[in-house]
């Protein structure tokens, strides 16, 4: 079986709260696009996991498609897998790309060898992978709340622009980010704001990530910039960076000005 795995960008992200757990509490839209993995995963022999495309940090049997299949071995039969992934979401990019990853193995898993897991269930086990993961079971545009793994129907519409993605190419890790912040109770809705025409976004809906790291990477600040001088009606970074993205009325020749960047409309199912 084939899947895409595809990336999210958040639009908004309010740290909230830091729980006693640790984490933070956060509220943010969740919002799908189509940069994707391809991901393979067909019954074999015996177990064999390869990865191929951008490097993968860290060792390869710690991979999250691994941990997926792993934990529904657990609890189902299954039989040996062979596991192919093409990795092309860049890494520490605030883009979800491992959660993705194994979001979509439990689904792939699921429907492979007919589990009949219901998506709440599925929902549950990527809870235990990781707080983006949950979002990738449903794949649709959501308010998150929680750690980012609980979810409420928002009134988003944006299918028809255009969303310029820009990875500078830094890698930030997930743990330095939620570090350099300190939480703080949101002052309006979200949903309510990204509800509202986009011309009403750019003052009323950040990211949180955004202070600190701006100032740690400046080329991250001057990025955003570039995207608003181009016409974007909105622009931000994603989820604890380093991607940036703008929302476009119309398709911008963004291509001349970033050397690595991707453009949709809308976004994918
Ligand atoms: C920044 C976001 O991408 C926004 O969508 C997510 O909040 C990050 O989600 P993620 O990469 O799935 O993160 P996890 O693998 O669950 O957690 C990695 C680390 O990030 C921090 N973390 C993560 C999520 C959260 N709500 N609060 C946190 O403080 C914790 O230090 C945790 O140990
Ligand atoms: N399939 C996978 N894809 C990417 N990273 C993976 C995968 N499996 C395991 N990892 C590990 O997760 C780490 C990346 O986690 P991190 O949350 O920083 O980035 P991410 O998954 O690309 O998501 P984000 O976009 O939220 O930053 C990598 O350094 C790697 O060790």
């Amino acid at each position: 079986m084939l899947v895409f795995p595809n990336a999210k960008i958040n639009i908004g992200l309010n740290i909230v709260e830091k729980r006693p757990d640790g984490f933070h509490n956060i509220e943010s839209c969740f919002y799908p696009v189509g940069w994707s993995d391809a991901l393979e995963i067909t019954q074999a022999e015996q177990f064999s996991f390869h990865a191929d495309g951008i490097a993968i940090p860290g060792n390869a049997s710690d991979n999250l498609c691994i941990k997926a299949y792993e934990m529904l071995r657990s609890d189902y039969h299954l039989p040996p897998v062979k596991i192919h992934l093409l990795k092309t979401v860049p890494i520490g990019a605030g883009l979800g790309g491992g959660s993705a990853d194994a979001a979509f193995a439990i689904k792939a898993l699921n429907q492979l060898f007919n589990l009949n897991i219901s998506v709440g269930e599925q929902e549950e086990y990527a809870r235990r992978i990781g707080s983006d993961c949950a979002f990738f079971i449903r794949n649709k545009p959501m308010y998150c709340f929680g750690k980012g793994d609980e979810f409420d129907a928002i009134d988003i519409n944006i299918s028809g622009k255009w969303i310029a993605l820009v990875n500078p190419g830094i890698h930030i890790s997930t743990v330095e980010a939620y570090s350099g912040v300190v939480a703080k109770r949101s002052t309006g809705d979200l949903r309510t704001i990204l509800s509202g025409p986009i011309t009403g976004w750019k003052d009323h809906v950040r990211n949180d990530f955004e202070a600190t790291l701006f100032q740690k990477y400046p080329l991250l600040a001057d990025t955003k910039d570039k995207l608003y001088d181009l016409g974007a009606e909105y622009a931000a970074m994603s989820g604890s960076g380093s991607t940036l993205f703008g929302i476009f009325k119309e398709e911008q020749n963004v291509k001349q000005h970033f050397p690595d960047f991707r453009l949709w409309q809308g976004f994918l199912r």
